[in-house]
């Protein structure tokens, strides 16, 4: 981390007072000229940080020092204010480092304005005048486009809200992809699930609060902020003003140039349009300084897709483990061979947003089976893929006006290579392989245009020059050619000044102070010719300069930089060309990563052996020998044991509607349960599944309640986050959904526990009757298989051994009866007299107690679809220890 104070000799630590943190308490007349000018512009960005120029270094005072400070580690200096004011806290990065540095500001949840020199510092100080800056970006979680500041496999999403009563609307935009879309809906509840999905950077609300545009970070609470919403975002508090369908809807109508907004699917839904209509005006408001061209907004649904709670995604591992929170492990790293960004952040969003329409599934699998039946046409189009660049953020900073040579050069070069994919793309006849046939020539004839103008590896910064190639441009070539001669007039002048002199070591040279001039070595400096001016003199050396060097010097100053002005105008232009294809480019953006996904799972597919699910109407889930696909990756090859999974047809005996799974600790149940899940899900992205062969119904929903861990955040106990996940499930769920639940009860005392997981499991079977796993060590709980009918009991097997037991993975029709819990705490090292006394516990329980659960005498068996109502006469006795 930089010490600041070290590296900034004009700082220094106040020791004997504290230096002011509160501008406001300061007189403004007698501070500093430059603190001055940072307090006028701190006044207009109150919100934000303000990182603010000073040579080498963007530097920060005030309260906004100590906070940075704190947030990045590094030093809190101070420096003069004013004569009568004191010192000022103080601190600051390097110029080369703010990218980094705002980076992790803006990931803390803080807005940076940046505020930047805006001209050449040596010319202001020539003319004694403090050097011109201004404010140049503005930085917001939601709103970054910079390269560096992105994660390239992920979106990175701005969201605007509004709540109407019950009833909501949410915008949502990637302003460095141009994605936009909007929905509406009704209950919270299915807003924050939509925002826990989407996981926004920065969510925009329209509040009265009196200091709106005020950022809150996650966690930071405020009047104005629904407390219902969830806390681990950032919101920014913003006027309602322009979230007024007044103000909305004409924004949207002028912004994408239509005369109704029927044709974006939101006509009729005022609280979308009025999300969307705020979002757009807070680009306007921020983004100043470059145009945010934003794709045509789309208007979703909520229920198009199959629904993944929080939980769920949470814990099925889906983009991220829960142990630690990394990518590695996670549902994504296992299935992730995308070659493009573009490709990684579809795959990232399909695998959140499975299809319900059996339609769009059947597109993507016989994609990926094309690809999968013709390995040297996916090899070729993997090949090709690697060399095309993010299309999508790239184009973003074009038409923004920030896409510098070495982005256009690679957006270019991407473009010639579309001709050559879709070419390849011919070869197939799968829908996704069809959508990428018809590329428009003219985007190959653009980046080739592009390609024949610019430089093969241009500078990173345009202003530099030697981005436009010769023959482009006549003035352009004649300038150069005359800025040769130039040079080479001053390489013949070494030479004849060195016939001249006779000094065979005279050198022609250049320094930004001095300018050109002649170098002597010392001890010939007697040979200097009278119409040498000497300038500067050096240990070994004298500097001369002589009126017809300075003549020429001047000239080809002049002439380098109106060059490089003509090289910039000429590089603007171009850039305005390719944005004008902007939103074409786009278009077929989305058609690369979508067939860079399938080209990924098909090559997932191939490697691990997956099998094309038969996906249908009805409940049906029939997995034959299915795998964990990220276990079964972590293992070594063959080590994974199949399992297969029939649920929801309780017509026939083998198929019920709810499997209670006993078995002993660790020998797989949770694996197991997590296994069906995620199979269900890859099965609805379209993608193929680790398993032999399956038949599967759409689901609507996935439901996971697995191993809940205190929430600390919102100051929940283990056993009450639980029971809310429990109650989301009972009171969402239908007999479409897939419910996978794990030891239910088990946070409270056992007969608290084994009660409420006997109802809850006899609710899920009666009630509600969507296909259940019931993963539980209440093995009282198989009795329920002998009363209901669409009920069956399976366990995951063990071999016991005298003196060991042997997990065999295996998952077989019955109850198991133990849990070798015991057994479990010896292999986990346990002291061996803990495991002993144990025993004898466990043995006078067993000895002493004794449960029944079930029908009161009499009443039989009976089959849920037809006949409910015996729901509540169930349960009679709960008698554990008898005795008593
Ligand atoms: N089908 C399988 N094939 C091979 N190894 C497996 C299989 N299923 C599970 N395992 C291994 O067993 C370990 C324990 O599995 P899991 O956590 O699912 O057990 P569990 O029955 O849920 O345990 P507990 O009841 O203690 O929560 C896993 O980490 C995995 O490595």
């Amino acid at each position: 981390m930089t010490n600041y104070s070290e590296s900034n000799p004009t700082s220094n630590i106040a020791t004997s007072k504290s230096p002011h943190t509160d501008y406001r308490h300061l007189d403004f007349d007698k501070l500093t000229p430059m603190n001055q000018h940072y307090v006028t512009v701190k006044k207009q960005y109150p919100n934000a940080l303000l990182m603010y120029r000073v040579g080498d270094f963007f530097e920060c005072f005030f309260q906004d020092a100590v906070t940075i400070s704190q947030e990045l580690e590094i030093a809190l200096t101070s420096k003069e204010g004013g004569k009568e004011i004191g010192r000022v806290a103080m601190t600051g990065v390097p110029h080369h480092a703010l990218d980094r540095y705002s980076r992790l500001l803006v990931e803390k949840g803080y807005a940076l304005a940046i505020c930047d020199q805006v001209e050449d510092s040596a010319q202001a100080a020539a003319e004694g005048r403090m050097v011109e800056r201004k404010i140049t970006k503005l930085l917001t979680p939601g709103t970054l486009t910079d390269e560096g500041m992105l994660t390239a496999k992920r979106n990175n999403f701005l969201a605007a809200i509004v709540i109407a009563g019950e009833h909501w609307g949410l915008a949502y935009a990637d302003i460095s992809t141009g994605e936009f879309f909007t929905t509406q809906s009704q209950e919270l509840s299915n807003l924050n699930l939509e925002l826990l999905r989407l996981q926004p950077s920065e969510i925009l609300i329209p509040t009265n609060a009196p200091d709106i545009n005020s950022l809150l970070r996650p966690g930071e609470k405020s009047d104005y902020l629904n407390n219902n919403l969830p806390d681990c975002f950032c919101y920014s508090l913003r006027s309602q003003t322009s979230f007024t369908l007044n103000e909305a809807k004409p924004r949207l109508l002028i912004t994408f140039g239509v005369r109704s907004l029927e044709g974006m699917g939101c006509e009729h839904l005022p609280l979308a349009i009025r999300a969307a209509g705020g979002l757009l005006e807070y680009l306007e408001d921020t983004q100043k300084a470059h145009q945010v061209p934003l794709q045509a907004l789309r208007t979703y649904n909520q229920v198009d897709f199959l629904i993944l709670d929080h939980q769920t995604r949470r814990n099925l591992e889906i983009t991220q483990t829960i142990r630690d929170g990394s990518f590695h492990g996670s549902l994504l790293w296992a299935l992730d061979r995308t070659c493009t960004p573009m490709g990684g952040r579809a795959l990232r969003r399909w695998l959140l947003e499975p299809l319900l329409s059996i339609k769009g599934i059947i597109a993507r699998q016989d994609t990926i089976q094309e690809l999968n039946d013709n390995p040297s046409l996916r090899q070729d189009l993997r090949q090709l893929l690697r060399h095309i660049y993010d299309l999508e953020r790239i184009t973003g900073r074009v038409g923004a006006g920030t896409a510098n040579a070495r982005d256009l050069l690679s957006l270019a070069e991407s473009l010639v290579k579309l001709t050559e994919l879709s070419q390849l793309a011919r070869l197939g006849t799968s829908p996704y392989l069809k959508a990428l046939q018809t590329i428009p020539p003219e985007l190959e004839q653009l980046g080739k245009h592009v390609v024949n103008h610019l430089v093969e590896t241009p500078p990173l910064h345009l202003k530099d020059g030697g981005v436009i190639r010769d023959g482009i441009n006549s003035d352009l070539d004649m300038m150069r050619h005359r800025l040769k001669d130039d040079h080479q007039w001053l390489a013949n002048l070494e030479i004849t000044e060195r016939q001249r002199t006779g000094v065979s070591n005279l050198k022609v040279g250049y320094n930004k102070t001095f300018g050109y001039y002649i170098s002597l070595p010392r001890s010939k400096a007697e040979q200097a010719p009278d119409n040498y001016v000497r300038k500067q003199t050096l240990t070994n050396e004298e500097r001369y300069i002589t009126s017809e060097l300075k003549e020429r010097e001047n000239r080809i100053l002049t002439a380098e930089d109106d060059l490089n002005k003509l090289e910039y105008e000429i590089f603007v232009e171009l850039r305005l060309e390719v944005a004008q294809k902007g939103q074409q480019i786009r278009h077929i953006a989305k058609a690369v990563a979508a067939i860079d996904v399938l080209g990924g799972l098909a090559e997932v597919a191939v490697f691990q052996g997956y099998c094309r699910p038969q996906i249908m109407e009805g409940r049906q889930i029939e997995i034959i020998e299915g795998r964990h696909p990220v276990v079964e990756q972590s293992l070594a090859v063959g080590l994974f044991v199949p399992n297969s999974t029939r649920l929801g047809n309780s017509k026939t005996e083998d198929t019920p509607d709810l499997i209670i799974l006993t078995g002993p600790n660790a020998s797989g149940k949770s694996c197991y349960l997590r296994q069906v899940g995620l199979i269900q899900l890859m099965a609805q992205t379209g993608s193929f599944i680790p398993a032999t062969s399956a038949k599967l119904g759409i689901s609507d929903r996935i439901f996971t309640r697995v191993g809940a861990v205190d929430d600390l955040a919102t100051g929940q106990s283990t056993f009450m986050v639980e029971m809310n996940e429990t109650a989301n499930i009972l009171n969402h769920g239908t007999n479409k959904s897939l419910i996978l639940l794990d030891e239910i009860g088990r946070g409270t005392a056992t007969f608290d526990g084994l009660s409420i997981a006997w109802a809850v499991a006899e609710y899920l079977a009666t009630e509600i009757q969507g296909r259940t796993i019931f993963a539980t060590h209440y093995h009282e709980l198989n009795e329920l298989a002998s009363i209901l009918s669409n009920v069956a009991n399976y366990q995951v097997t063990v071999q016991e051994l005298a003196h060991e037991i042997i997990f065999l993975h295996q998952v077989r029709p019955g109850g198991a009866d133990k849990s070798y819990g015991i057994e479990a705490g010896r292999l986990a090292g346990l002291p061996p007299s803990v495991i002993t006394r144990a025993k004898q516990v466990m043995n006078q329980i067993e000895k002493h107690s004794k449960i029944a659960l079930g029908l009161r005498k009499g009443i039989k068996k009976v089959n849920p679809v037809k006949d409910t109502k015996t729901k509540g006469e169930l349960i009679e006795q709960l008698d554990i220890f008898g005795d008593n």
